[in-house]
Formats: C-alpha cells, sequence, structure tokens
C-alpha cells in the first residue's frame, strides 16, 4: 500500500547470520542498482550500540539511532536492506521481505570457516533450527509480502538473485516506471 508513495521499492533481506544476506545483497545491488544498506556494518561504523548482548555474544544496536538514521533513505525507496533482524524496523518501509533458509550442516560450516566457535556458534545454528527469523518476519510484517528462500547451494544463490530482480522489474512495471 505504501508502494504508491515511492519511486522505487525498499526491500529487506533477513535471515540467520551466514545464511548468505550480503552475498545476496550484494549481487542484486549491482543487477538493480539499489543501494544495499547491510545494517550491521552501519552499526560498526557509526558505533551505533546500546550494550552487549551475553547470549549472542554480541553487541546491541541501538534502535532508535538506527532508525533515525535509516528513515531519510529509506523514504527514497531503491534500498536493499540487510539484516539478521527485523521486528524492530518500521512495517511502512518495506514492500517485500525475503528470509533466507540454510540447512544446519551447511550453515554450520559456514559459521565455522568465519571463525565461528562455541556458545556463538550453537547460538546461530539453533536460531536457524528454531525458525527464529521466519517467526520474526511473520510476526512483523504483513504475510502477503514475506517469502522463505532457500540458500543451501550456489544454484539457489543464482535463483534468488532472479528472483528478486523480476520481482523488482515487475514492480515498476506495475507503477509506471517500467
Ligand atoms: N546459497 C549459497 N550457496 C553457497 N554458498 C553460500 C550461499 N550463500 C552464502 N554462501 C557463502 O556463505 C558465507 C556466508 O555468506 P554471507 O553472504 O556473508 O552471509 P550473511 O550476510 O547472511 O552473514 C559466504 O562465504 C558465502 O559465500
Amino acid at each position: 500500500m505504501m508502494s504508491i508513495y515511492r519511486k522505487l521499492p525498499n526491500i529487506l533481506i533477513t535471515g540467520t547470520p551466514g545464511t548468505g544476506k550480503s552475498t545476496l545483497c550484494s549481487e542484486i545491488s549491482e543487477i538493480s542498482g539499489f543501494e544495499w544498506l547491510n545494517v550491521g556494518e552501519i552499526a560498526k561504523a557509526d558505533h551505533m550500540y546500546d550494550g552487549h548482548n551475553d547470549i549472542t555474544q554480541c553487541p546491541v544496536i541501538d534502535e532508535e539511532q538506527m532508525i533515525n538514521e535509516l528513515e531519510d533513505k529509506i523514504a527514497d525507496g531503491g534500498k536493499i536492506i540487510d539484516y539478521h533482524g527485523c521486528d524492530f524496523f518500521p512495517q511502512h518501509w518495506f514492500d517485500i521481505v525475503f528470509i533466507l533458509r540454510t540447512n544446519s550442516t551447511t550453515l554450520y560450516n559456514r559459521l565455522v570457516a568465519r571463525g565461528y566457535r562455541g556458545q556463538k556458534l550453537e547460538n546461530n545454528i539453533q536460531c536457524e533450527f528454531f525458525q527464529t527469523l521466519i517467526d520474526e518476519a511473520r510476526g512483523s510484517y504483513n504475510n502477503k509480502i514475506v517469502y522463505e528462500l532457500p540458500s543451501n547451494t550456489p544454484d539457489d544463490m543464482e535463483d534468488n538473485v532472479e528472483k528478486i530482480c523480476q520481482w523488482i522489474n515487475q514492480w515498476k512495471m506495475q507503477n509506471g516506471h517500467g
């Protein structure tokens, strides 16, 4: 509904760390010209933190500050937002939400390769296993705009890039910018 106020749509890509968000966003950004906003990287660069979570062993993002920071950019449309959480963004920001899904073993190997160990590794595997991001996305957005995408293989990645780019083109045509 809100999309009529934007010249281009905004896309949220979420999922457990290691499911392939950055890889996917970078490819879509290159093809579509949409700006990729990596929320974790923005928080790191601008020290937008509000404490430390001992369970996830990650700094806690200052959500209010992040929303203020992103609000103007989002209003223009044409953004791909990449974050391993999705419940604190205003619902009207996004025209579509994709959740990347990866099998436990595959994800385990990716996170080990990234240097995750012990509790941090286990927490992330559990996050994926218990479909945490699915529940979070379904609880935060209109379920008609929420889609799961498998992200286990390079073929999956290619399919996902294609699907999302097709969706962008379709949106442009339907909204008179084709
Ligand atoms: N669908 C996929 N098939 C094969 N490898 C993948 C896939 N998605 C991600 N990877 C690999 O997994 C690792 C983590 O991907 P990344 O995009 O950094 O995930 P995230 O941004 O969700 O943490 C990278 O080495 C990436 O190349």
